[in-house]
């Protein structure tokens, strides 16, 4: 990443854009909230344009101008074609691409936070693509660290009423928020179709979620006892009140803009989590990277001067003629007979292709809408 961009946010500065990333099972409206959250805020007085990022490369039509899309940079269908994928590895591959350049893209955004408030991530629908991946951690630890941010997990509220169904959306979204760490909002979407007030419920009250499972057929056996996921889902009920806690639940309408301004507060709350939680462990893991790979620096040193020693006591004809001996004063490169090639010009078979390059036949990406 570049160093503008890796560098730790100052929130007492000017108030930085804040980055939404939507993410969401193939369906439950990802694009349709993200045209209709642009659409809302076009409607502001006075209107306040975000900067969207499209990342999914294989959506055929986006209902909203993306200011960045991937699919200009990525033909995923190409990707396909070369490394001989199929439909789902030539997403993430193209993803991968794509992110091979995303210092580019963030340098792109950082040129435009003085004039947006906000910056949506569109992410793809195949939603373990994005949330499983090297890439969409990388894209997401590059953002966050860079902008105050927030997950918004799009739910299809008409089709999580099943208490199975809904106990696995859960837990899917739990998966998500443990590992970005970041502040997250449950959005049920169509509430247009289905009011989410059962979601609410289950949500503030294990038991109300436990007596709809247990009305729910199929939740006892022959013989009148709770089956086993019945039960299995009963005891995760208990773990996901912890979790409930931690986040924030509105319901939506994309498709007649019902809870936009909630969802907003929802965004503008979410800041302030961010700026306590998120970045202190930011920092912190930082830090203990630095120290653990300083560590591992001083470990490799300490054991190679190990070895280096056990050898030359077990040889010390060889030691004394040794150029590398710790006293040796002489640094005069001529002489050294140790040879360094130089191999990083020269093909080699198997060689890492970028498509991006081949696409625009040139060093300097032309990325749409830049501006
Ligand atoms: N009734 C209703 N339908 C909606 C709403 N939001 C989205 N839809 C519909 O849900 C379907 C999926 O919407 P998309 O926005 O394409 O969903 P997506 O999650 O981006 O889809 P993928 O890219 O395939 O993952 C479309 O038919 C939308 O019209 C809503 O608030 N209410």
């Amino acid at each position: 990443m570049s160093p503008s961009s890796s560098n730790q946010p100052d929130m007492n500065s000017k108030r930085k854009p804040h980055v939404i990333i939507t993410i969401g099972m193939a369906g439950a409206g990802k694009s349709t909230f993200v045209q209709r959250i642009n659409s809302y805020l076009h409607s502001q007085n006075p209107p306040q344009p975000p900067y969207i990022l499209n990342l999914d490369p294989a959506v055929t039509h986006v209902p909203f101008e993306a200011n960045i899309d991937i699919r200009d940079t990525v033909n995923y269908k190409e990707v396909m074609k070369q490394y001989n994928l199929g439909p789902n590895g030539g997403i993430l591959t193209a993803l991968n691409l794509f992110t091979t350049k995303f210092d580019q893209v963030l340098d792109l955004v950082e040129k435009r936070a003085e004039t947006v408030d906000h910056i949506i991530l569109d992410t793809p629908g195949q939603i373990e693509i994005f949330t499983w991946s090297a890439s969409g951690a990388i894209i997401t630890d590059a953002v966050a660290s860079s902008f105050p941010t927030v997950v918004a997990y799009i739910i299809d509220t008409p089709r999580t009423t099943a208490p199975a169904t809904f106990m696995s959306n859960m837990l899917y979204a739990c998966s998500i928020m443990y590992k970005t760490k970041l502040p997250f909002i449950l959005v049920f979407n169509k509430i247009d179709a289905q009011p989410h007030d059962f979601a609410l419920e289950w949500m503030q009250d294990f038991e109300a979620f436990q007596v709809a499972l247990a009305s729910h057929s199929g939740s006892r056996d022959s013989e009148g006892e709770p089956t086993y996921m019945n039960s299995l889902m009963n005891s995760m009920s208990l773990v996901l009140d912890e979790f409930y806690k931690h986040l924030k639940a509105v319901g939506v309408s994309s498709m007649t803009g019902a809870g936009m301004k909630e969802f907003f507060d929802a965004v503008e709350e979410s800041r302030e989590t961010y700026r306590t939680e998120y970045l202190p462990e930011i920092e912190r893991a930082r830090a203990a990277r630095e120290k653990s790979l300083q560590d591992i620096k001083e470990d490799s040193i300490n054991r190679l001067m190990g070895d280096l020693a056990v050898d030359r006591a077990a040889n010390p004809k060889a030691a004394a003629e040794d150029r590398w001996a710790s006293d040796e004063e002489d640094d005069d490169d001529e002489d050294l007979e140790v040879n360094l090639i130089d191999r990083s010009e020269e093909p080699y078979p198997g060689q890492y292709i970028d498509v991006t390059r081949m696409r625009h036949q040139s060093e300097n990406i032309n990325w749409p809408n830049p501006g």
